[in-house]
């Protein structure tokens, strides 16, 4: 592929960058009443206004011709058709298979992998009701109350967001909990919390090598056995996901209990595999289906939806704007709904670890941003924190809101204030305050000339600082899937955009290789004459104690 910033639209953009970058937004909405109708669309339960955006028209129309050059829907066609689009790895990139109700075959290998999709769907719906029921029972006859998912990445962050974002529909006789950090204190606070005779532990790792989540259920194991029961009883307590089944019962999982999944889910977009089986555990099978369903439904407006009302497109070209011709170095993710606090840190392993890279397709080092920053927590308690550097600092930090309109168990009061933030606070980064207009405010404090214009220059707002607002109806299983997939198939776009292959993660792997080797040396298994000095001195310092 041509390099990007030998194309067309690149110099196009770059020309219209530099007079952009002379206009306020401020200006564009109040010479056109029609701006805010005209930049915002909806699908699958989510509306989009993407109208406090640095663009105008021919912006727009060049990002559009940006993807066109760039074959967006050639790699959207190639995903969806089970091509082999993560080269490095070999493998086809297929989590939309695992969503895929059109009744179509889905060809991996010349092999239709539907069939085994909806096996597996099928037994973590019998399994799901057997657990919720109380009909599956634990080694004394008692029923599971307590669920502890041990697993790391992809195989955690999913689950526990899906499953945290719809507290509302959660099954309350089962308490799920979500173990993931190597630090023992997590795994020994819930345990601790914990009656053998009455928890589950689903341990999900894709590989079944990741030293985290083997460390964590090997802790698990030992507790549970110390507490009294014995090897035979692990087979009703202990169900694993990977897909290794292999390894899975060479570690003592019995076969009937290891939950598949297929070499072409990537790990941070497993959720919609049996990854996904602690979500049905919590919010029930027939949510966990409105969940895929709300998915599929955005892979079918992806696919089929023309770029100019598209949602994963618009949102996924707004951000290659920011980026490569804005001056953007990160993103922020504000859900203004608690319990959707976890999306931040979700977007941010999809994100970063698919599009964190600096090397194309064709090996060659990239010579223009990639994947951004993505950070972020929940609205409004961002705004007592960090909204003053996206408020006044000089860097841009293009930021996305979201907001459901209707919430569970409603209190109005309390939801007036938080729509009310939410709104505010875009406004205020679109319209900013003028110097003037500070300095008007304070004509009748007692202050000199100077004092007033100092004063009035640390009150002003450049504003001009661009956000998308995300409106859900309400955020269901359905609505959620949506969000998920949304988010999914930007990253796959600004990855087509970009050149790179957003569906490996070799950066982490040195870590892990690394981690290991000073493992050994801690322990004594190995001396430290091959390490770096410092390296060698803090191991050093860790084992004097
Ligand atoms: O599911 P596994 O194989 O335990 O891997 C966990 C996570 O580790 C990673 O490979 C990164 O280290 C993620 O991509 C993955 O989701």
């Amino acid at each position: 592929m041509e390099r990007i910033r030998h194309t067309q639209a690149w110099a196009t953009l770059e020309t219209l960058s530099t007079s952009v970058k002379r206009q306020h937004m401020r200006d564009w909405f109040a010479n056109d009443k029609n701006r805010a109708a005209k930049y915002t669309t909806s699908a699958c339960g989510i509306t989009l206004d993407y109208s406090k955006n640095r663009i105008t028209e021919d912006v727009l129309t060049a990002l559009f011709e940006l993807a066109e050059q760039r074959q967006v829907s050639e790699k959207i066609t190639a995903m969806f058709s089970g091509e082999i689009i993560n080269t490095t790895e070999h493998r086809a990139v297929l989590h939309t298979a695992l969503r895929n109700f059109s009744g179509e075959p889905v060809m991996v290998d010349g092999e239709d992998v539907m069939p085994s999709v909806f096996a597996t769907l099928d037994k973590m719906k019998a399994f799901t009701e057997s657990v919720q029921s109380g009909a599956h029972k634990g080694c004394t006859g008692k029923s599971i109350k307590k669920v502890v998912c041990i697993g790391i990445g992809g195989s955690f962050l999913g689950p526990k967001i899906v499953t945290e974002a719809l507290k509302s529909h959660q099954n309350k006789a089962l308490d799920v909990r979500f173990v993931a950090n190597v630090d023992a204190c997590h795994i020994h606070d819930v345990l601790s919390e914990c009656d053998y005779k009455e928890t589950l532990f689903v341990m999900s790792s894709k590989s079944f090598s990741t030293q985290e989540t083997l460390q964590n259920t090997l802790t698990a194991k030992a507790w549970f056995l110390q507490q009294g029961a014995t090897e035979a009883d692990i087979a009703k307590h202990f169900v694993a996901v990977s897909s290794n089944v292999k390894a899975a019962t060479e570690f003592g999982m019995a076969a009937e209990n290891v939950f598949p999944m297929a070499d072409w889910v990537g790990g941070r977009y497993s959720l919609w595999s049996a990854i996904g089986l602690p979500i049905c555990l919590a919010i029930g099978f027939d949510n966990f289906r409105q969940v895929l369903q709300g998915a599929y439904e955005m892979d079918v407006h992806t696919q089929t939806t023309p770029f100019a009302s598209n949602l994963p497109v618009i949102l996924a070209v707004l951000g290659v704007w920011y980026r490569n011709f804005m001056g953007a170095q990160s993103h922020v993710l504000l859900p203004y709904y608690h319990y959707l606090r976890g999306f931040p840190a979700y977007v941010q392993q999809l994100d970063m670890e698919s599009n964190g890279k600096s090397t194309t397709l064709n090996g060659l080092t990239v010579d223009h941003g990639t994947g951004p920053i993505i950070w972020g927590s929940e609205g409004t308690n961002g705004q007592h924190s960090f909204h003053q550097l996206i408020h006044q600092s000089n860097l841009p930090i293009p930021a996305d809101f979201m907001l459901p309109i209707k919430v569970p168990n409603q209190d109005n009061t309390h939801h007036a204030m938080l729509a009310s933030n939410c709104f505010g606070q875009t406004q205020a980064m679109m319209q900013g305050k003028t110097f003037e207009e500070c300095y008007q405010d304070l004509a009748d404090q007692d202050l000199s000339d100077k004092e007033r214009s100092i004063l009035a220059a640390h009150k002003t707002m450049p504003g001009n600082k661009p956000s998308n607002t995300l409106l859900f109806d309400q955020l269901d299983p359905k609505t959620m899937g949506a969000l998920v997939a949304l988010y999914e198939h930007k990253v796959l776009i600004q990855g087509a955009i970009w050149d790179l292959n957003s569906f490996d993660q070799w950066g982490v792997e040195l870590g892990k290789v690394l981690g290991n080797d000073v493992l050994d040396v801690i322990k004594g298994a190995k001396d430290n004459e091959h390490l770096d000095a410092s390296t060698a001195a803090l191991i050093a310092q860790f084992n004097r104690g």
